[in-house]
């Protein structure tokens, strides 16, 4: 569990990070989300005391951690930003490598780590293991570094734009890799992105800072069917709200009993592809895998917030 209190950070006469106070429970995502300059990267780094805050304090599992010296800190909080930051003279498998071997593990579990992690993000050891970052796209140098923060299973993982520079289908595929991985690691993660739809897909709640104020910290569904000022409202982008609120429900949620002709759909598409099936097929339900029907009525209400649950 991250908590952090009245946080706040001044450089000169500038606050840049103003009383800032929010927690997020062990296992769970909260993404920061805000303009640019509003000081999320700042808020993040003060967490592993990368900057030191003016005034305020972060606990992670009810630590103080100004109390713990930073390189210690460090090795125990996983650190990925965009544009990877990776060792340019080091290989993938030392990059990769690097924090167990601060903490001494043994050769042979550093070796097999490093080689779980590189399959686990479809890097095959034996093409990538020994190559060197330029010797990677973009995309692979992306997993890389996000492999690395992984690397010794931190209890926290603080992500920086981390897909920012991934193409559309691959950066969804590392958010649902990563994703699969934090629930099973049970990581807690806070991420920092500008992409309002990966706050949505990722978030378990999402904060949204403004000039160093946090304005709202509440699940996706909530920041959208009530967002608490209109700066909010704005950056949420009003247009894109009945399909962030489809994003976030699975065909599940929605299913009724009935009977429907066609392709059934897996319980676990989102709302918001079924829709997409029910529009571009002109279809107006979709039998489920497993039983029972969705319905482009019940979409077309969820769309509108007026649906069944929402996660
Ligand atoms: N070392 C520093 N000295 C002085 N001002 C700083 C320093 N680091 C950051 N700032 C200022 O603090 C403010 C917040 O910066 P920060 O990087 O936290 O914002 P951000 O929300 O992450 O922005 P972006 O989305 O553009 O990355 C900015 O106005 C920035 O210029």
């Amino acid at each position: 569990m991250i908590e952090i209190e009245h946080l706040t950070k001044r450089y000169d006469d500038t606050e840049v990070v103003s009383d800032v106070s929010l927690s997020v429970p062990k296992g769970k995502i909260a993404a920061l989300v805000g303009t640019s300059g509003s000081g999320k990267t700042t808020l993040l780094r003060m967490i592993n005391r990368l900057v030191e805050p003016t005034s305020g304090r972060v606990l992670i599992g009810g630590v103080d951690v100004s109390t713990m010296p930073p390189h210690l800190l460090r090795r125990r909080i996983g650190y990925a930003i965009q544009g990877h930051g990776l060792f340019p003279h080091r290989t993938v498998a030392q990059n990769i490598a690097t924090v167990p071997r601060l903490l001494k593990w043994p050769e042979d579990q550093v070796r097999a780590r490093v080689d779980e992690l590189l399959n686990l993000f479809q890097l095959d050891p034996a093409r990538f293991r020994d190559r060197l970052p330029h010797e990677l796209s973009g995309g692979q140098q992306q997993r890389v570094g996000v492999a690395r923060a992984l690397a010794a299973r931190p209890e926290v993982l603080l992500m920086d734009e981390p897909f920012g520079a991934l193409d559309p289908l691959i950066r969804a595929k590392a958010q649902s890799d990563l994703l699969a991985l934090q629930r099973q690691l049970g990581t807690t993660l806070v991420i920092v992105t500008h992409d309002m739809e990966e706050a949505v897909s990722l978030g378990d709640r999402i904060a949204v800072m403004d000039k160093g104020h946090l304005l709202q910290y509440a699940p996706p569904a909530e920041i959208l069917k009530n967002p608490a000022t209109d700066f909010v409202r704005e950056l949420i982008g009003q247009d894109q709200r009945p399909f962030h609120l489809l994003s976030l429900t699975p065909v599940s949620a929605l299913v009724r009993p009935g009977e429907a002709t066609g392709p059934a759909i897996a319980p676990g598409t989102s709302a918001r592809d079924a829709l997409a099936e029910c529009l571009w097929n002109g279809r107006d339900a979709l039998p489920v895998e497993g039983g029972g029907i969705v319905t482009l009525d019940d979409l077309l209400k969820h769309a509108r917030g007026t649906g069944a649950a929402t996660r």
